[in-house]
């Protein structure tokens, strides 16, 4: 089999081909890229697969970088490009599931196809764009199958994460994972028990973008890998609200939280602890946590120039986009131009400041100030106060006497 045109990706890395080849290695693409392009996709991260060893392969470039030597991967930039170019390996024994003991350098590329993940991903592909398909790769693209190359528990024992693998594969490519494959994950999903989070949450995250997001869930519910996911554990219930969401594609990282969270009935005390366990970012948390106040609020009322303005427009244009979900209609660009037509975006937007107060009213600096530019901000942004520097002043000056008033009856509240 031949793939008619090489998608400019792989032109471009050719030459590192022919140079390999020149000095006497065999050298193909493999992995996503060759299963990509079969598929009409398109193509990122261009890999490379030789017979040189990392030394060999650093001695033929000028430009290189060492990213995983000990793995046999070597990053060379050739032109505009980068590219890793990995030696023939086996990997014998995995002892902790997830990481080779060793790597067994080798020089035949059926040995590195071998140990693969699964057929789809075992392809190699020479410069001239003929296929190297020893698994019948191409029959499982064609018929849109996951399927693990050779003995499927073999295949997870050398690494758990390829389980969820093969579920994010069935969400991004709306494929069906086979049978005995599938059997294997059921049998060995405890093994993920030993994988780091942050690469099954790299996993999940893909899965949930998939435009064939059912696909992955179902299984992923089924073979209970769920339940080695942070905050899973006791949600088959709500697991099945998850797979059954409309199924329009998510459109970010923030979007899968979100949903995730709210389908799951996640309780709000809980929210920072499991994203953190998730290992989000934690700007990600926040904007999760946010977002989660936000959606809980706006799915039982209106906005309000309040939540507009603390959540800000990329919140509310993610929570209004997940409305969808949740059988509410999105209203983005309305919500958008509420949040637009505030009158300030930020407290630095209000026409005076802090300084601007002491100077006005002669008084010691002190915890009164912050709390009367809040009270200006809220003021200015639900439209009883407008934003400039007179109006401003004299507000201020009736919340202090307020306060003064107050503070003879023995209320302290601005002072
Ligand atoms: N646990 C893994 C990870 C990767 N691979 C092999 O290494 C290739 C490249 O891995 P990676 O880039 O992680 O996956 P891709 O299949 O390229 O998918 P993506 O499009 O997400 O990069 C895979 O195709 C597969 O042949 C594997 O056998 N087992
Ligand atoms: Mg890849």
């Amino acid at each position: 089999m031949m793939l008619e045109v090489l998608p400019a990706e792989f032109k471009d890395a050719t030459p590192l081909i022919t140079a390999l080849e020149k000095a006497g290695f065999e050298a193909y693409f493999v992995g996503g890229s060759v299963r990509d392009a079969l598929l009409g996709k398109r193509i990122h991260d261009v890999d490379i697969a030789t017979s040189a060893y990392p030394e060999e392969v650093k001695q033929i470039f000028k430009r290189t970088v060492d990213v995983g030597i000990e793995h046999g991967t070597v990053l060379v930039l050739y032109e505009a490009g980068q590219y890793e170019v990995t030696t023939f390996r086996t990997e014998s024994t995995y002892q902790d599931y997830r990481r080779p003991d060793e790597v067994t350098f080798v020089r035949s590329l059926a040995e590195d196809l071998k140990r693969r993940d699964f057929t789809i991903n075992a392809l190699a592909m020479n410069c001239q764009g003929e296929i190297v398909d020893l698994f019948q790769g191409i029959a499982d693209l064609e018929d849109g199958v996951i399927k693990a190359v050779g003995d499927a528990s073999e295949r997870f024992n050398e690494d758990a994460l390829r389980m969820l693998r093969a579920l994010r594969f069935a969400s991004q490519l709306g494929f069906r994972i086979e049978g005995k494959t599938f059997d294997a994950i059921v049998e060995h999903h405890r093994l993920l028990a030993k994988i780091s989070i942050e690469r099954i949450q790299i996993e999940f995250v893909k899965l949930m973008l998939g435009t064939h997001r059912r696909n992955g869930l179902e299984p992923f519910k089924i073979s209970t890998c769920y339940q080695h996911c942070p905050g899973f554990q006791e949600k088959a219930t709500e697991l099945r609200r998850l797979i059954e969401l409309p199924e329009q594609p998510m459109t970010s990282e923030a979007m899968v939280w979100l949903v995730t969270f709210y389908c799951l009935e996640i309780p709000e005390k809980d929210w920072r602890l499991l994203l953190s366990q998730w290992k989000l970012s934690n700007q990600m948390i926040k904007v999760v946590i946010d977002s989660l106040k936000g959606l809980t609020y706006r799915l039982a009322h209106s906005w309000t120039a309040d939540w507009l303005y603390e959540l800000g427009a990329e919140k509310v244009r993610l929570i209004e986009e997940s409305l969808l979900y949740f059988g509410q209609e999105p209203q983005v660009a309305a919500a958008l131009a509420m949040y637009e037509a505030l009158r300030i975006h930020s407290i630095q937007e209000l026409a005076v400041n802090g300084q601007d107060l002491l100077k006005a009213t002669d008084l010691k600096p002190g915890p009164w100030v912050g709390r009367c530019l809040g009270a200006m901000e809220k003021a200015v942004i639900n439209n009883s106060l407008a934003n400039d520097r007179a109006s401003l002043l004299a507000y201020a000056e009736r919340l202090l006497a307020e306060s003064t008033d107050e503070k003879k009856e023995g209320d302290n509240d601005l002072s």
